[in-house]
């Protein structure tokens, strides 16, 4: 079986800055990686990278057997592969949480609307909402406005799911609502890349944890590596983190 997700000596600059100095990384079909590391070690960048919001300089990217950099990629579909989750919701505030839900599956895949909220109505259940389809987004906690938007990401059957510090903006009691969807998802099969600083989200769910440190996977391994690091910059990393 193809990897889901396949890094090869990628290479990332901005200008003169070199933020991904080489990264290579495998991922299986229902793997689910932590991605940790230091503010400004490239974790967010790889996420955008492995979806081509960013474009890389050297090296290639693979997702379940599609080319990311090559030019010539459907951006369209590889997006519909690969689905992304923020810190920030961008949930569109005059919809209701089922509209916001169906909106891609309409435009993007043109579902007709009885299928789409059928579709709609089943993300939300599954993610613990299927009470507030007809609600507002400003009607919902922060937390809750998360879910939509994992949600949103669901509805549209993606192979891998991307998370970008998906609970940063979050109160510790939200944080374990969106956790909690997380690891429901994670026993469900899904493939999943979880740029986090939650450690404890990192040991309970994730069958790999990648370390990385100025643009370099530095130390990777089962969660054990967070209670046992090789490296001393892992060590370093875990007791200022925490
Ligand atoms: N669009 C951009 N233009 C220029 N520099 C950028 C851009 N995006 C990121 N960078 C720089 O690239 C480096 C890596 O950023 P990145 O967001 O990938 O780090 P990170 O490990 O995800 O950090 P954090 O945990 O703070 O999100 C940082 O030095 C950042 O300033």
């Amino acid at each position: 079986m193809p990897a889901a997700v396949k890094l090869e000596n990628v290479v990332k600059r901005y200008g003169a800055l070199e933020v991904l100095k080489g990264v290579s990384f495998d991922i299986q079909p229902g793997e689910v990686v932590a991605l940790i590391g230091a503010s400004g070690s490239g974790k967010s960048t790889a996420l955008r990278c492995i979806n081509r919001l960013e474009r890389i300089q050297q090296g290639r990217i693979e997702v379940c057997g599609r080319e990311v950099s090559d030019e010539a990629i459907d951006l369209r579909a590889l997006r519909q592969e690969v689905g992304m989750v923020f810190q920030s919701y961008n949930l569109f505030p005059h919809m209701t949480v089922g509209q916001n839900v169906m909106l891609a599956l309409r435009r993007v895949k043109k579902i007709a609307r009885p299928e789409a909220a059928e579709i709609a109505r089943r993300v939300l259940t599954q993610v613990g909402l299927g009470e507030k389809y007809d609600s507002y987004p400003e009607q919902l906690s922060g937390g809750q406005q998360q879910r939509v938007a994992i949600a949103r990401s669901l509805a549209m059957q993606p192979r891998v799911m991307l998370f970008d510090e998906v609970t940063s903006a979050l109160d510790p009691k939200l944080t374990g609502e969106v956790l909690r969807v997380m690891e429901d998802l994670a026993r469900g099969g899904m493939t999943m890349v979880v740029v986090t600083h939650e450690m404890a989200f990192a040991r309970r769910a994730a069958n790999r944890v990648i370390f990385m440190h100025q643009g370099n996977v530095h130390e990777s391994g089962d969660a054990s590596i967070l209670s046992d690091p090789a490296t001393p910059e892992l060590r370093d990393f875990l007791e200022h983190d925490l």
